[in-house]
């Protein structure tokens, strides 16, 4: 067995650890984060280094990137697999996740998730608690569907796009690269890359 290596010293870095653990198939989870070593704790984890201290080692654990901001996470996770290191997906045993599904390395599906058939989640993806990818949808890479939220069949997310709290999309909508959908807000019209929307219906408030 090898060591989990997670990077981001974050509370959503909190939870990839807890799902992490509750998978067993790590020896040892560690953290590692920038701010090392002027902050050591993330919880009642260490952080044992930085991103430094990660390259230097000798044997190489897994990795995983908990940082939140999804253009960001993907870099990081670039940097260190063009190094050779190894990204694991990480997908908790309470998550429901269907042999058909594809989940992309570096991604990971949270307590309570359900990913159905033949959905595509893409690299470096975060499908939060409780969330839903339903059958045949398309997440690209870097995406992150946040706690509760819901994918209808067949809906399409692109790259970096956020999908709030309680968010949700009807069947077979398309959703543009870089887009924030709100809290709480019901996508029933496709929306372009780059926009915000918000409200029941979703209504683009910025783009
Ligand atoms: C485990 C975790 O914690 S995962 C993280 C979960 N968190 C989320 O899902 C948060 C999702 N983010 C949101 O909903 C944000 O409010 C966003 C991204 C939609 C908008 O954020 P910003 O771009 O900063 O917009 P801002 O806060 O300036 O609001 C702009 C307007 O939209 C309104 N608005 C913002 N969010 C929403 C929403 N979800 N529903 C309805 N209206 C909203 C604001 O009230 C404001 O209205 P006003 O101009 O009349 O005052």
């Amino acid at each position: 067995m090898k060591t989990l290596a997670i990077i981001g010293a974050s509370g959503h870095g909190k939870v990839v650890a807890d799902a992490a653990r509750s998978c067993c198939l790590w020896k040892d989870i560690v953290f590692y984060d920038d701010a090392w070593p002027a902050k050591t704790r993330n919880g009642n984890s260490d952080i044992v280094g930085n991103t430094q201290s990660l390259l230097d080692l000798d044997d190489r654990p897994d990795i995983i990137v908990a940082i939140g901001n999804n253009k960001v996470r993907l870099a990081k996770q670039q940097q260190l697999i063009a190094v050779g290191f190894t990204a694991a997906t990480v997908v908790h045993p309470r998550a429901v996740v269907s042999v058909a599904a594809v989940i992309g390395s570096g991604s990971v599906v949270m307590a309570g998730a359900v990913v159905n058939a033949d959905a595509v989640v893409g690299v470096a993806s975060i499908v939060n608690s409780n969330a839903v990818v339903e059958h045949d949808c398309v997440l690209g890479d870097a995406v992150h569907i946040s706690p509760g939220a819901c994918l209808a069949g067949g809906v399409i997310v692109g790259e970096f796009s956020w999908i709030g709290i309680g968010a949700s999309a009807i069947q077979l909508k398309r959703i543009g690269k870089n887009v924030k959908v709100g809290a709480g807000a019901a996508v029933v019209n496709d929306l372009p890359d780059g926009v915000t929307a918000v409200g029941v219906p979703a209504k683009i408030i910025k783009s």
